[in-house]
């Protein structure tokens, strides 16, 4: 059974029930196979498995689609329960934010201005600041990130390092569709014509990883990435990076990741690859 509470005291109420391990999974709903994925995973390694449904006021710009964003919260329950979890967070903005804003927030660092963050100022506060709420809320033993996000699973993971967080972060590989596509709440933006589009971002990153398989270095690799962006009109692309796997500054060498984020239409998406670059001589 897959209970729903709203308040923090609903929550504080229902988590003293849960005794054993819980594996805590963080939404903002319109949930995907992707999230179902993650909801699995926490099903195989906790005892009880939490699943919290919150769109973050504070990690949003005021240009982005805070209001727009797709809230679904009965069909949201429907695949928390087919996937087995115990019980469904969905608190109000007030609920979380009963004093309005906060004035003290977690401030990423260096990691936190640049990729996502130089496109999005003050997201990666907003996004740090509320996992650590829900972290407090919930007191997981473990908690389930995607790779799609995989800078925010990166800061997550120093986080949790730096301020010495008892829980154990684990990264769950991306879910894609079978044409490429990374599952994203945000693709139910797109227009049949733009998915089409959208499909030269994991096209880009397949084309790098397998020039890297051929043994090219890292600017061959890049080059490889934007001939497939290139022959398809309608990406307005944001960044497309190769990295240290920690995104560590300095020079990449063996296991990299290849990040992008683009625009196609009115919509920001972003994806990313595991790249192994032939070990520098
Ligand atoms: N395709 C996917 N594969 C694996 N994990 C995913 C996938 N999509 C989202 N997740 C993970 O689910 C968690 C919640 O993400 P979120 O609710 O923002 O969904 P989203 O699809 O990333 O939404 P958006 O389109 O708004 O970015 C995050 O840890 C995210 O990385
Ligand atoms: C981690 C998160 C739930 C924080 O709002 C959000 O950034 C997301 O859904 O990836
Ligand atoms: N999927 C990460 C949260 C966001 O893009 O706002």
């Amino acid at each position: 059974m897959t209970e729903l509470v709203h308040t923090r005291s609903e929550l504080a109420k229902a988590r003293t029930g849960l005794t054993g391990t819980v594996g805590v999974v963080m939404t903002m709903g319109a949930l995907h196979p992707g999230h179902e994925t993650l909801i699995r995973a926490a099903r195989e390694r906790a005892d009880h498995v939490l699943v919290t449904i919150f769109v973050n006021p504070l990690q949003f710009g005021p240009n982005e689609d805070f209001d727009r964003y797709p809230r679904t919260l009965d069909d949201d329950l429907a695949v928390c329960r087919r996937a087995g979890a115990d019980l469904v967070f969905a608190p109000s903005v007030t609920d979380m934010y009963p004093g309005g804003q906060p004035l003290v927030r977690i401030a990423p660092g260096r990691l936190g201005e640049e990729l996502e963050g130089q496109s999005r100022p003050g997201f990666f506060h907003g996004v740090l600041t509320v996992v650590l709420k829900l972290l407090q809320l919930t007191r997981p033993d473990l908690t389930f990130f995607g790779e799609k996000d995989y800078q925010q699973l990166t800061l997550v993971r120093r986080m949790v390092r730096d301020l010495d967080v008892p829980v154990e972060v684990v990264g769950v590989p991306t879910v894609r569709e079978p044409d490429g596509l990374a599952l994203s709440s945000r693709n139910r933006y797109l227009s049949a014509d733009e998915r089409r589009v959208a499909l030269s971002l994991s096209g880009a990153l397949r084309a790098g990883a397998a020039a890297a398989g051929r043994g090219a270095d890292a600017g061959d690799v890049l080059a490889a990435a934007h001939v497939v962006l290139a022959e398809v009109p309608g990406v307005e692309l944001d960044y497309l990076v190769l990295t240290d796997p920690d995104l560590e500054p300095g020079p990449v060498a063996g296991p990299a990741r290849l990040l992008i984020a683009a625009w196609v239409g009115g919509t920001r998406l972003i994806d990313n690859l595991a790249i192994r670059l032939a070990p520098r001589s």
